[in-house]
């Protein structure tokens, strides 16, 4: 049986649990669920919280987990970095009162507050940089007008929560965080099917199935706007001066695609959603 940590609460939490619905396994009923059996496909999952993922799947306690890539650097675990989901997407940056810093050396000396101590002592030695951690647990923003620091370290995704505390990033980012999976390489061969169900997903997320008819003297040229994953499906049709493609395209710019292959000739152009993939 299968053993994964999801977080049970915060940013991923959610998301987290709509791919694995997605990837055919049972989702979490409801908030207070803690452990949750799914004899069909094999698993349990285990609703932890999101910064204690690394320490368990590390330990090998627990087989594979979802958590953010800052939390996983954060931490001592052994556990390593299986593959980006494409959700939970933030920064990691330092920030201060208007004006106060300029760049990190600017740190030397100074109280710098941060819930990822791990993280930024690793970057404080690795820059040369001699400050004081101050470790909170969350609501970092307000450490500085509560006179504990001198600027802060955190998670920033819309800026939002700097801007209403009135502080401004400085310094180059910390760190590009995401939505990952992390597994240990004794566990990871296991995991296989449930890695290959969320791929799936990702593609199912990212892509769109696209069918047109294009004249055959203009194929080659399609087949460069629409190259798909590894070669697109030309089927013949009756008029022996046309052929039918099907691809898979990027959700990101269906419209420009469309135009592009429009501009050479293709006509019928159909976009189809996808519902579920496996590559
Ligand atoms: N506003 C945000 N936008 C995007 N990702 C975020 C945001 N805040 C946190 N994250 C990411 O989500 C992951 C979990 O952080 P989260 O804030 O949910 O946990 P936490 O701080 O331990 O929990 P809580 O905030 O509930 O105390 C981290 O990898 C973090 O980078
Ligand atoms: O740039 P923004 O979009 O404003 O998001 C960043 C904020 O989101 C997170 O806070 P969270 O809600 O997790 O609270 P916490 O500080 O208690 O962890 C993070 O710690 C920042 O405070
Ligand atoms: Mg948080």
């Amino acid at each position: 049986m299968l053993r994964i940590a999801v977080p049970n609460k915060g940013m991923l939490s959610e998301t987290a649990n709509e791919m694995l619905v997605e990837a055919g396994y049972r989702g979490r009923r409801n908030d207070r669920e803690l452990v949750a059996l799914d004899p069909d496909n094999g698993v349990e999952f285990f609703y932890i919280r999101p910064r204690d993922i690394a320490t368990y799947v590390g330990e090998g306690v627990l087989d594979i987990g979802i958590t953010g890539r800052d939390m996983l650097l954060d931490s001592e675990s052994k556990a390593q970095e299986i593959r980006a989901l494409d959700f939970g997407d933030s920064t990691f940056r330092f920030a201060g009162p208007p004006g106060a810093f300029k760049e990190v050396s600017d740190l030397n000396g100074k109280r710098v507050a941060t819930s990822y101590t791990g993280l930024l002592s690793q970057y404080f030695s690795e820059h040369g940089v001699d400050a004081e951690l101050v470790k909170l647990d969350g609501a970092v923003e307000s450490s500085i007008q509560l006179g504990v620091a001198d600027a802060v370290a955190d998670v920033v995704s819309t800026g939002n929560t700097l801007r209403q505390a009135g502080l401004e990033i400085f310094g180059p980012a910390i760190l590009e965080s995401t939505a990952i999976l992390i597994s240990t390489p004794e566990k990871v061969g296991a995991a296989k099917t449930l890695i290959q169900r969320l791929e799936g997903v990702l593609v199912a997320r990212r892509y769109s199935i696209m069918d047109y008819d294009i004249p055959t003297d203009q194929l080659e040229r399609a087949m460069e706007i629409t190259p798909g994953f590894q070669s697109p499906t030309v089927s013949p049709l009756h008029d022996e001066n046309w052929v039918a493609v099907r691809s898979l395209v990027p959700q990101s710019d269906l419209n420009g695609t469309m135009d592009r292959l429009s501009a050479i000739g293709a006509r019928a152009i159909l976009v189809t959603a996808l519902q579920a993939a496996r590559m």
